[in-house]
């Protein structure tokens, strides 16, 4: 069953068009994470799913039925947003078990389910405590069994880990993966943070200006842009002019090592990990990282590299179209 269908949706503020023809479904038990650039249009289509904003054409399907017209309430859906809203002066359990009880669940059952997604989330030790003194980390882990506790069959997630220091994201991550895969909901994520999305995601959808450039499974996506603007936004550093109007894409998996012709080294830059280079080759600059150890066997300031041609993709080249973000 689909948890989420968006067919066509449209959605415009003046003269931006933030959402343009914008088509994507979530499977139940799937995660579908929304990329892009700063304004493309991500906190849009989750704000039209949500019901916080009506979209101007298209519509939103949640398990089967259509909810293009109904108010948030009405929709069913589970909300993480960026500020976690959660209330102040209610202890934990109050928090997640207000949604229950705002359905009309007696005290004893709401607190029941309440603090049943409190051990899913691993806070059944603090329910008693009031939010204000929990850590950041711990406040995202409320507001995220407040959503799982409306029994909702689609989360919606906008930035839900943004809050938190690099090492609380990375426990988090991989908490939330097996968390999500347990509840068996949809869930739809907004992500800035790449690595975010390729750990959580099933499937992601690259926006670009407002509109879904490419979507498909997560690795898939990351491994195969189908576009070098999509590439870019990814982080792939080898973009080699290709024909008129083409791009070749060099991963950095398809270059070997110390065989094949040397080219001169341009460029060094020591990393954390080892050793950033760039190496003219005849088709282009390549930029390499070395391990320490590869860096170690550097020898002089050429380097031998064979670039496997099988491995290399060809692509349009769709970066430069005057494009808004
Ligand atoms: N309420 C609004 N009124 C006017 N313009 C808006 C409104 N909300 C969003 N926009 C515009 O719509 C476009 C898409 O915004 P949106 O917030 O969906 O982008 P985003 O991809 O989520 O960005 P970010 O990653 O920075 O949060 C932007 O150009 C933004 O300025």
């Amino acid at each position: 069953m689909t948890a989420l269908d968006l067919h066509h949706l449209h959605k415009s503020f003046g003269t931006v068009q933030a959402v343009q023809e914008v088509s994507l479904s979530v499977a139940a038990g799937e995660t579908l994470t929304l990329l892009g650039p700063s304004g493309c249009g991500k906190s849009t289509v989750l704000r039209c799913v949500a019901g916080l904003e009506r979209p101007d054409s298209g519509r939103v399907e949640v398990a089967g039925r259509d909810v293009t017209a109904l108010p948030p309430e009405a929709r069913h859906v589970g909300l993480v947003f960026q500020d976690y809203a959660l209330f102040p002066h209610l202890s934990v359990l109050g928090n997640v078990a207000y949604g229950p009880r705002m359905r009309g669940a007696a005290r004893t059952t709401a607190e029941a389910q309440a603090r049943e997604v409190l051990a899913l989330v691993g806070l059944e030790a603090l329910a008693s405590r009031r939010v204000t003194q929990l850590s950041g980390g711990q406040q995202q882990r409320v507001a995220l069994a407040r959503a799982l506790a409306t029994g909702a069959g689609l989360l919606l997630l906008d930035e839900p880990l943004s809050n938190l220091d690099e090492q609380r994201r990375e426990e988090l991550r991989s908490e939330l993966r097996a968390l999500f895969a347990r509840v068996g909901a949809g869930v739809l994520l907004v992500t800035h943070d790449q690595r975010e999305a390729l750990a959580l995601s099933d499937r992601v959808a690259v926006m670009r200006s407002g509109r879904v450039v490419q979507q498909g499974a997560a690795p898939q996506v990351f491994d195969r842009p189908a576009t070098a603007w999509v590439a870019a936004f990814l982080g792939w550093e080898n973009l080699l002019p290709g024909g008129p109007g083409r791009v070749r894409l060099v991963p950095e998996t398809a270059v070997r090592l110390g065989t094949g012709d040397a080219f001169p080294v341009t460029r060094r830059q020591r990393t954390d990990t080892g050793l950033t280079v760039t190496v003219a080759h005849p088709h282009g600059p390549l930029t390499l990282h070395l391990s320490a150890r590869e860096a170690a066997a550097l020898d002089g300031d050429a380097l031998r590299v064979d670039v496997d041609a099988s491995r290399v993709l060809d692509v349009p080249d769709d970066r430069v179209d005057g494009a808004a973000p």
